[in-house]
């Protein structure tokens, strides 16, 4: 009350001394105008752009320490632009140009990113402890990715859920357990292709039998490929939305002063998602409570058994399911068509991939999972697609220093963004003889040679990331991949369709795909 009693006071008296003139408002607002000038253009100019020149200027750096080269961009929102449309080339370019490969320093908006397209850098940056959270993304905390694996702080709930993914979803007894229907699916996929002699195209059908299979794995629930159904429609729009969302550069995570605005709708549209997410997914755990009798079927089962600290509230189960529906779905499908692509702009690769099936498998009975291990070259050709086409160029979700640290020599504050440029370093002639050059025959190991791998202990080709958030779901992606991409090829020969070539380009959302929709047509092999 005695603040507002002043508060008054000051301004009577301002007013009568004629403070409010418009005269002095006016000079106010420029003075106010100039000097926030003064102090984006003075925060711009550091390497790396505004948010970096920010930091420095408030809490200053260890004597000593140099500045991480990078671009400066625009005063105040720094180098978004780097982050529109396909940014792994963006980046890429950029790090190049300021001679940046090793680590480059850039802002978007407020948040400082740095950015690597080395694999030592990589290393350094995926394998330390620092660097073991995620940024804060709006649309993912809206749709509930901060309860889940993906975006979870760093600590013991994030340890707990992984724990139990590891233990009742993505190891190696589980992933056998669900190889019949694998099979099942892989067979619904040919009799579909089998049905259809003209050309098609095969994204709807593979995202479909991906998600298909997904439900399988977490939910129970078995589909038909072929027979439209409404569970599977639904799920497949919030699905889509949900990708969309997240996939979306969102200007108020980087200039919290729009945040308010909602200027793209994400908030919004989170809003709307998130509420139809919770009625589809509490419905099948209510499903799986009824029908419950002690047993486990499906990873629904498996968290309603859980006791004790591992016990899991119902908004929390809900999140860690979408949250694998969602996460296993699209990865699958988006490699699976690039695989194709490939195959069929590379008749010579195929021919050879169905060579060694037809050595391996031979022509009378279909393939089975556990052909894949002998089929080498096939999983050269899966490696080599990977490389030039890493469904997650830049590791889909960034990571973020929980405390100061130092990357290759420099000083990295604690709140840092850190990405890695997977694409780049996979296309990098220093690691890579022919970058561009599609050459499965490079991943067959010669005799004495250990196989490479890609399950992130090489940071010249990680496409599942690596260290203490590396994909959980990578033996289980990579089976169902190399499956279905193995009983596709041993039924069919690819070929281009009439009308359409193959076109290489690409789309970056949250997964990186082909910008043009894959078009074939089909030739039956085991008649
Ligand atoms: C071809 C298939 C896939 C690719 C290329 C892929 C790629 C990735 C990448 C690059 C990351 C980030 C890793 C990092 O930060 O180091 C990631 C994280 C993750 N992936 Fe995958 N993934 C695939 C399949 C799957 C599947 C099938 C599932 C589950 C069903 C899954 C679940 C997850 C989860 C939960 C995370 C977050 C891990 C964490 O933050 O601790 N992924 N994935």
């Amino acid at each position: 009350m005695r603040t507002d009693i002043d508060t008054l006071w000051v301004f009577a008296l301002a007013s009568k001394c004629r403070a409010f003139s418009q005269e002095n408002i006016a000079w106010s607002l420029v003075i106010v105008a100039l000097a926030s000038l003064a102090i984006a253009i003075l925060h711009w100019a550091h390497p790396g752009g505004p948010a970096w020149g920010k930091y420095k200027l408030r809490k200053g750096c260890p004597t000593g320490a140099r500045p991480i080269p990078g671009p400066m961009g625009l005063p105040l929102i720094g180098s978004m632009n780097l982050m529109a449309s396909l940014a792994h080339h963006r980046i890429a370019a950029s790090a190049q140009a300021c001679k940046a490969k090793r680590l480059m320093a850039f802002s978007l908006g407020e948040t400082r990113v740095i950015v690597t397209c080395n694999p030592d850098v990589a290393k350094e940056i995926l394998n330390s402890t620092v660097f073991a959270d995620r940024p804060v993304k709006e649309s993912a905390y809206r749709l509930m990715f901060n309860r889940a694996i993906g975006f979870a702080p760093y600590g013991v709930y994030w340890r707990t859920l992984r724990r139990i993914a590891a233990t009742h979803l993505f190891c190696p007894k589980q992933i056998k357990a669900t190889e019949s229907q694998r099979r099942i699916i892989a067979c619904q996929m040919v009799n579909m292709f089998k049905n259809n002699d003209r050309s098609l195209t095969v994204r709807g059908l593979l995202k479909r039998a991906s998600l298909n299979n997904m439900m399988f794995s977490v939910f129970g629930s078995e589909y038909i490929l072929d027979s439209p159904n409404n569970d599977v429609e639904e799920l497949r729009k919030l699905v889509d939305e949900g990708y969309d969302l997240l996939g979306t550069l969102n200007w108020s995570d980087h200039l919290p002063w729009l945040a308010d605005f909602d200027p793209q709708k994400i908030r919004l549209r989170c809003s709307s998602l998130v509420p139809k997410v919770n009625r589809f997914v509490s419905l099948i755990i209510d499903e799986h409570r009824v029908a419950r009798n002690g047993g486990t079927r499906d990873f629904v089962d498996v968290l309603l058994s859980l006791e004790g600290p591992d016990k899991l509230q119902d908004a929390d189960m809900i999140a860690v399911l979408w949250e694998m529906i969602f996460r296993g779905t699209d990865t699958v499908a988006v490699l699976i068509e690039w695989i194709l692509a490939r195959m069929v702009l590379h008749p010579d690769v195929q021919s050879r991939v169905q060579d060694e099936l037809d050595k391996v498998v031979g022509r009378s009975r279909a393939v089975a999972e556990s052909d894949v291990t002998a089929l080498m070259y096939l999983n050269a050709a899966v490696k080599e697609v990977l490389r030039l086409h890493p469904p997650g160029p830049l590791l889909s979700w960034a990571r973020l220093a929980i405390t100061d640290t130092t990357i290759d020599g420099y000083h990295v504050p604690a709140g840092t963004t850190a990405m890695v440029n997977m694409w780049a370093i996979a296309r990098d002639p220093e690691w890579w003889a022919d970058p561009l050059e599609f050459i499965p025959k490079r991943f067959m190991a010669k005799e004495g040679e250990v196989e490479f791998s890609v399950l992130g202990s090489d940071l010249r080709l990680a496409p599942f990331g690596s260290g203490r958030r590396t994909c959980p779901g990578k033996n289980l992606g990579l089976t169902t991949v190399s499956f279905l991409v193995a009983s596709l090829l041993h039924e069919f020969e690819w070929l281009p369709s009439d009308d359409t070539g193959v076109d290489l380009s690409e789309v970056l959302g949250l997964s990186c795909e082909m910008a043009n929709p894959l078009t074939v047509k089909v030739r039956p092999r085991r008649l």
